[in-house]
């Protein structure tokens, strides 16, 4: 053992290093440990529940009387969009006046659990849906929802997202981000061209290594359980 090692004040802090350092997942083994939970059979679709039904307990923690404010959902074309389908329809069962705005069109939508959401929110008149790339709205949020990337990030960011990520920043309300802040990499702490900043945000299964570096950006930060299984980090953590 190195001589520092054995005063007990570094041993504590190397073990604390260690103990961090272990709670921080990369993105890449983040995607292995969902498809290795999905080859279990805990199925993406369940993550994805999960993922949201998590996201609106912490809100609702945070906010009082949810049931009277007007909450705008941004989400985007793969599963970071799906959680914020699942919100969607998680707070209009508070009673929350829901709007989502699909940032694309329906079938552009990348995935089956995201269109699997979206289809039910179709049946749905609790909840307004909205899609293209208009950013005019009839009422003031007093939350918005930032579903719009996550983990799935790559580049510089493009249209329609970079306008409403830019919309999202100029809105003085509460800004929700579900996973990570839109244009922060979450593996590396960087921001691309553009990036949200966020009052709280709530990320997925373990931390990822980039997040916590950009506390400016996420604003409250917590990692919440998804259900996944323990097992499926197997050979991977
Ligand atoms: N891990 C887990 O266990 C769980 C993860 N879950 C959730 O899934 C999320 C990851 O989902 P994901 O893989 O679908 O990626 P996501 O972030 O939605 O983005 C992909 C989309 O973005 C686009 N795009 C990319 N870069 C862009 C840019 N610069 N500018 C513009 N567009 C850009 C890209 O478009 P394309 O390049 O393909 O045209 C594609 O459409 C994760 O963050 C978490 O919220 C939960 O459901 C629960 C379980
Ligand atoms: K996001």
């Amino acid at each position: 053992m190195p001589i520092l090692a054995r005063i007990p004040i570094f041993k504590a802090l190397i073990l604390d290093i260690i103990f961090i350092y272990c709670m921080e997942i990369t993105v890449d083994q983040m995607y292995q440990i969902e498809n290795k939970g999905h080859d279990m059979g805990f199925l993406k679709k369940f993550m994805m529940e999960n993922a949201g039904a998590a996201s609106v307990r912490r809100l609702v923690e945070k906010i009082e009387n949810i049931e009277s404010k007007n909450i705008l959902i941004f989400v985007g074309l793969g599963n970071n969009g799906g959680d914020g389908l699942v919100m969607a329809r998680h707070l209009a069962g508070y009673g929350a006046k829901v709007t989502v705005m699909l940032l694309g069109t329906p079938e552009k939508i990348k995935t089956e659990e995201s269109n699997w959401n979206w289809s039910i929110l179709k049946k749905m008149p609790s909840v307004k849906l909205m899609i293209g790339d208009s950013l005019s709205f009839d009422f003031k949020p007093d939350i918005i929802v930032d579903g719009i990337l996550g983990t799935g990030i790559s580049g510089e960011i493009r249209e329609p997202y970079a306008s409403a990520i830019n919309y999202i920043n100029k809105t003085d309300c509460y800004k929700f981000a579900v996973d990570v802040p839109s244009g922060l990499d979450p593996q590396t702490g960087e921001t691309a061209n553009i990036c949200t900043k966020c009052n709280m945000t709530v990320t997925f299964h373990k931390m990822k290594q980039g997040i916590p570096k950009r506390k400016d950006l996420t604003g409250e930060l917590y990692a919440e359980k998804i259900g996944i299984p323990p097992e499926a980090e197997e050979g991977i953590l």
